[in-house]
This record gives structure tokens, C-alpha cells and sequence, in this order.
């Protein structure tokens, strides 16, 4: 699209949230892996990387006096802290990219999923929260993703229940049992979404142009 021209659409902001070990992460590399239109908010955090991550991909990694500055000039869209650390959504890449209109997801928690919901950027946002098959699968998944020691585990299944209780909040939900399936889910959202009215501003301009065709005799 050359840089002049206005966006054919207003870009999404797609939140996921789930109980860590549902399966967001993974939901959310498939669909960046498919959906070109998709970018992916690299959220700053004071966690430590976990092996495989890489700093500015998965996460900007930032000690807590450079995230509180961050707070300070107002460079988050939002922030939390989860389990002893903090994490927030960067505003700069998000604007840019809704200027452009591109999609921008989120893989966030309850708390940043509604300070975006409730910021003037709320109309955008389309909110979907996985839930595991069960407690016991969850933690399975936990285990098997073998990146925690068992203390952070239980430290995670012990949060699990005060993020699934927001469950509600979100415009979807989705058990997230198996996982090509619930990918699909996540993409026919993502598609189905674009199509809302709203979202589409360059139809009142069509629709003035139908209606000139008709009024100059076509049809
Ligand atoms: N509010 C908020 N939450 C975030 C942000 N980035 C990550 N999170 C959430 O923080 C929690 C912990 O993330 P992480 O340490 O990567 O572990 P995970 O639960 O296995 O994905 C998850 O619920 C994430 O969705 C952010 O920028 N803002
Ligand atoms: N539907 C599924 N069935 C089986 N394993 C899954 C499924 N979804 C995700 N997983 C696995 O569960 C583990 C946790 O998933 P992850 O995406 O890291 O969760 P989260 O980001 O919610 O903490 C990973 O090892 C992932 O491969």
C-alpha cells in the first residue's frame, strides 16, 4: 500500500489471554505464522528470558528501573504485574501499526486486556480467552512445556483460577482441547471480525458510488 494512501480498514487489537500454560503463546505464533496482517506487540518485562527467547522477539527484557521509566513517560499502553513481574504493551509499534491498518496481537493478562478495553482504543479491540480441557491437562502442559522449575509451576496452577475467573469479560472463548481446531477458531474470529461495518470506512465511499452509478442510469 503506498504511504499515502488512507488504511481500507482499521486495524484489530487482538488480545489472547488464558491461564498460562493453555496454549496462548502457541495460538499466537500460528496465527502470526499465517495471517500476514497480523503483528505481534513484543511486550517490555522485568521475567528473566526463558531458554530459546530472544530479546526484542518474545520479549523486550528490561530491569524494573527501565520499565518504571517507561511507566513515567507514558510509553505503555498498558501495564500489570503477573506473577511477581511486570509487563506492558509498548504504544509506539501499536499506533504505527493501526495507522497502518494491520492487526495487532497481544498475549496478555486480564488486567492489560481491560485497561486496552477500556482505553480510547477499546472499539478496536477483540478479546478472546482460552481455557484448558482441565486443571489437570493444564498442569500436564505446564510440565511437559519443561521451561519452569516446579516451584514457578506451582506458582502458575496456583494462579490459574484468578485469570480464568475474567473469562467473561471477553468477547470469545474458546477450550482450547485440540489444537489445529482452536487455531481455526482464532483465524475465523480474526476474519470475521475485519467484516464488521465499523471497521470498514472506506463502504460509505462504495456505497456513494453505487448509489451515483444507479442515479446515472445503470441498471
Ligand atoms: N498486562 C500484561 N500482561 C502481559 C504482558 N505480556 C505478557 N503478559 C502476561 O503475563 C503472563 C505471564 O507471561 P509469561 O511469563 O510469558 O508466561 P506464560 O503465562 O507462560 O505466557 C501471561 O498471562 C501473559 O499473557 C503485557 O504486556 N501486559
Ligand atoms: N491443544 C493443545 N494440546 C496439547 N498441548 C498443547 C495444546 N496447546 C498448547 N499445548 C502445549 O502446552 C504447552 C503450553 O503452551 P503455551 O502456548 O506455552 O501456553 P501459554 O502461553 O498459555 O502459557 C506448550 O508446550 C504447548 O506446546
Amino acid at each position: 500500500m503506498p504511504a499515502q494512501e488512507a488504511p481500507t480498514r482499521r486495524g484489530l487489537l487482538i488480545i489472547l489471554s488464558s491461564p498460562s500454560g493453555a496454549g496462548k503463546t502457541t495460538l499466537a505464533r500460528r496465527l502470526l505464522a499465517a495471517d500476514p496482517q497480523v503483528s505481534f506487540s513484543v511486550s517490555a518485562t522485568t521475567r528473566p528470558p526463558r531458554p530459546g527467547e530472544v530479546d526484542g522477539r518474545e520479549y523486550h527484557f528490561v530491569t524494573r528501573d527501565e520499565f518504571m521509566a517507561m511507566v513515567e513517560l507514558g510509553d505503555l499502553l498498558e501495564h500489570a504485574e503477573v506473577f511477581g513481574n511486570l509487563y506492558g504493551s509498548p504504544r509506539v509499534p501499536i499506533e504505527r501499526s493501526m495507522a497502518q491498518g494491520r492487526d495487532t496481537l497481544f498475549d496478555i493478562d486480564w488486567q492489560g486486556g481491560q485497561q486496552i478495553r477500556n482505553s480510547p482504543l477499546g472499539r478496536e479491540v477483540v478479546s478472546i480467552f482460552i481455557l484448558p480441557p482441565s486443571m489437570a491437562e493444564l498442569e500436564r502442559r505446564l510440565k511437559a512445556r519443561a521451561q519452569d522449575s516446579e516451584e514457578v509451576i506451582a506458582g502458575r496452577m496456583g494462579r490459574a483460577m484468578d485469570e480464568t475467573s475474567h473469562w467473561a469479560e471477553y468477547d470469545y472463548v474458546l477450550v482450547n482441547r485440540d489444537l489445529d481446531e482452536t487455531e481455526a477458531k482464532v483465524r475465523h474470529i480474526v476474519e470475521v471480525e475485519r467484516l464488521r461495518r465499523d471497521r470498514q470506512p472506506w463502504l460509505t465511499d462504495f456505497v456513494r458510488g453505487l448509489a451515483r452509478e444507479f442515479q446515472e442510469g445503470v441498471g
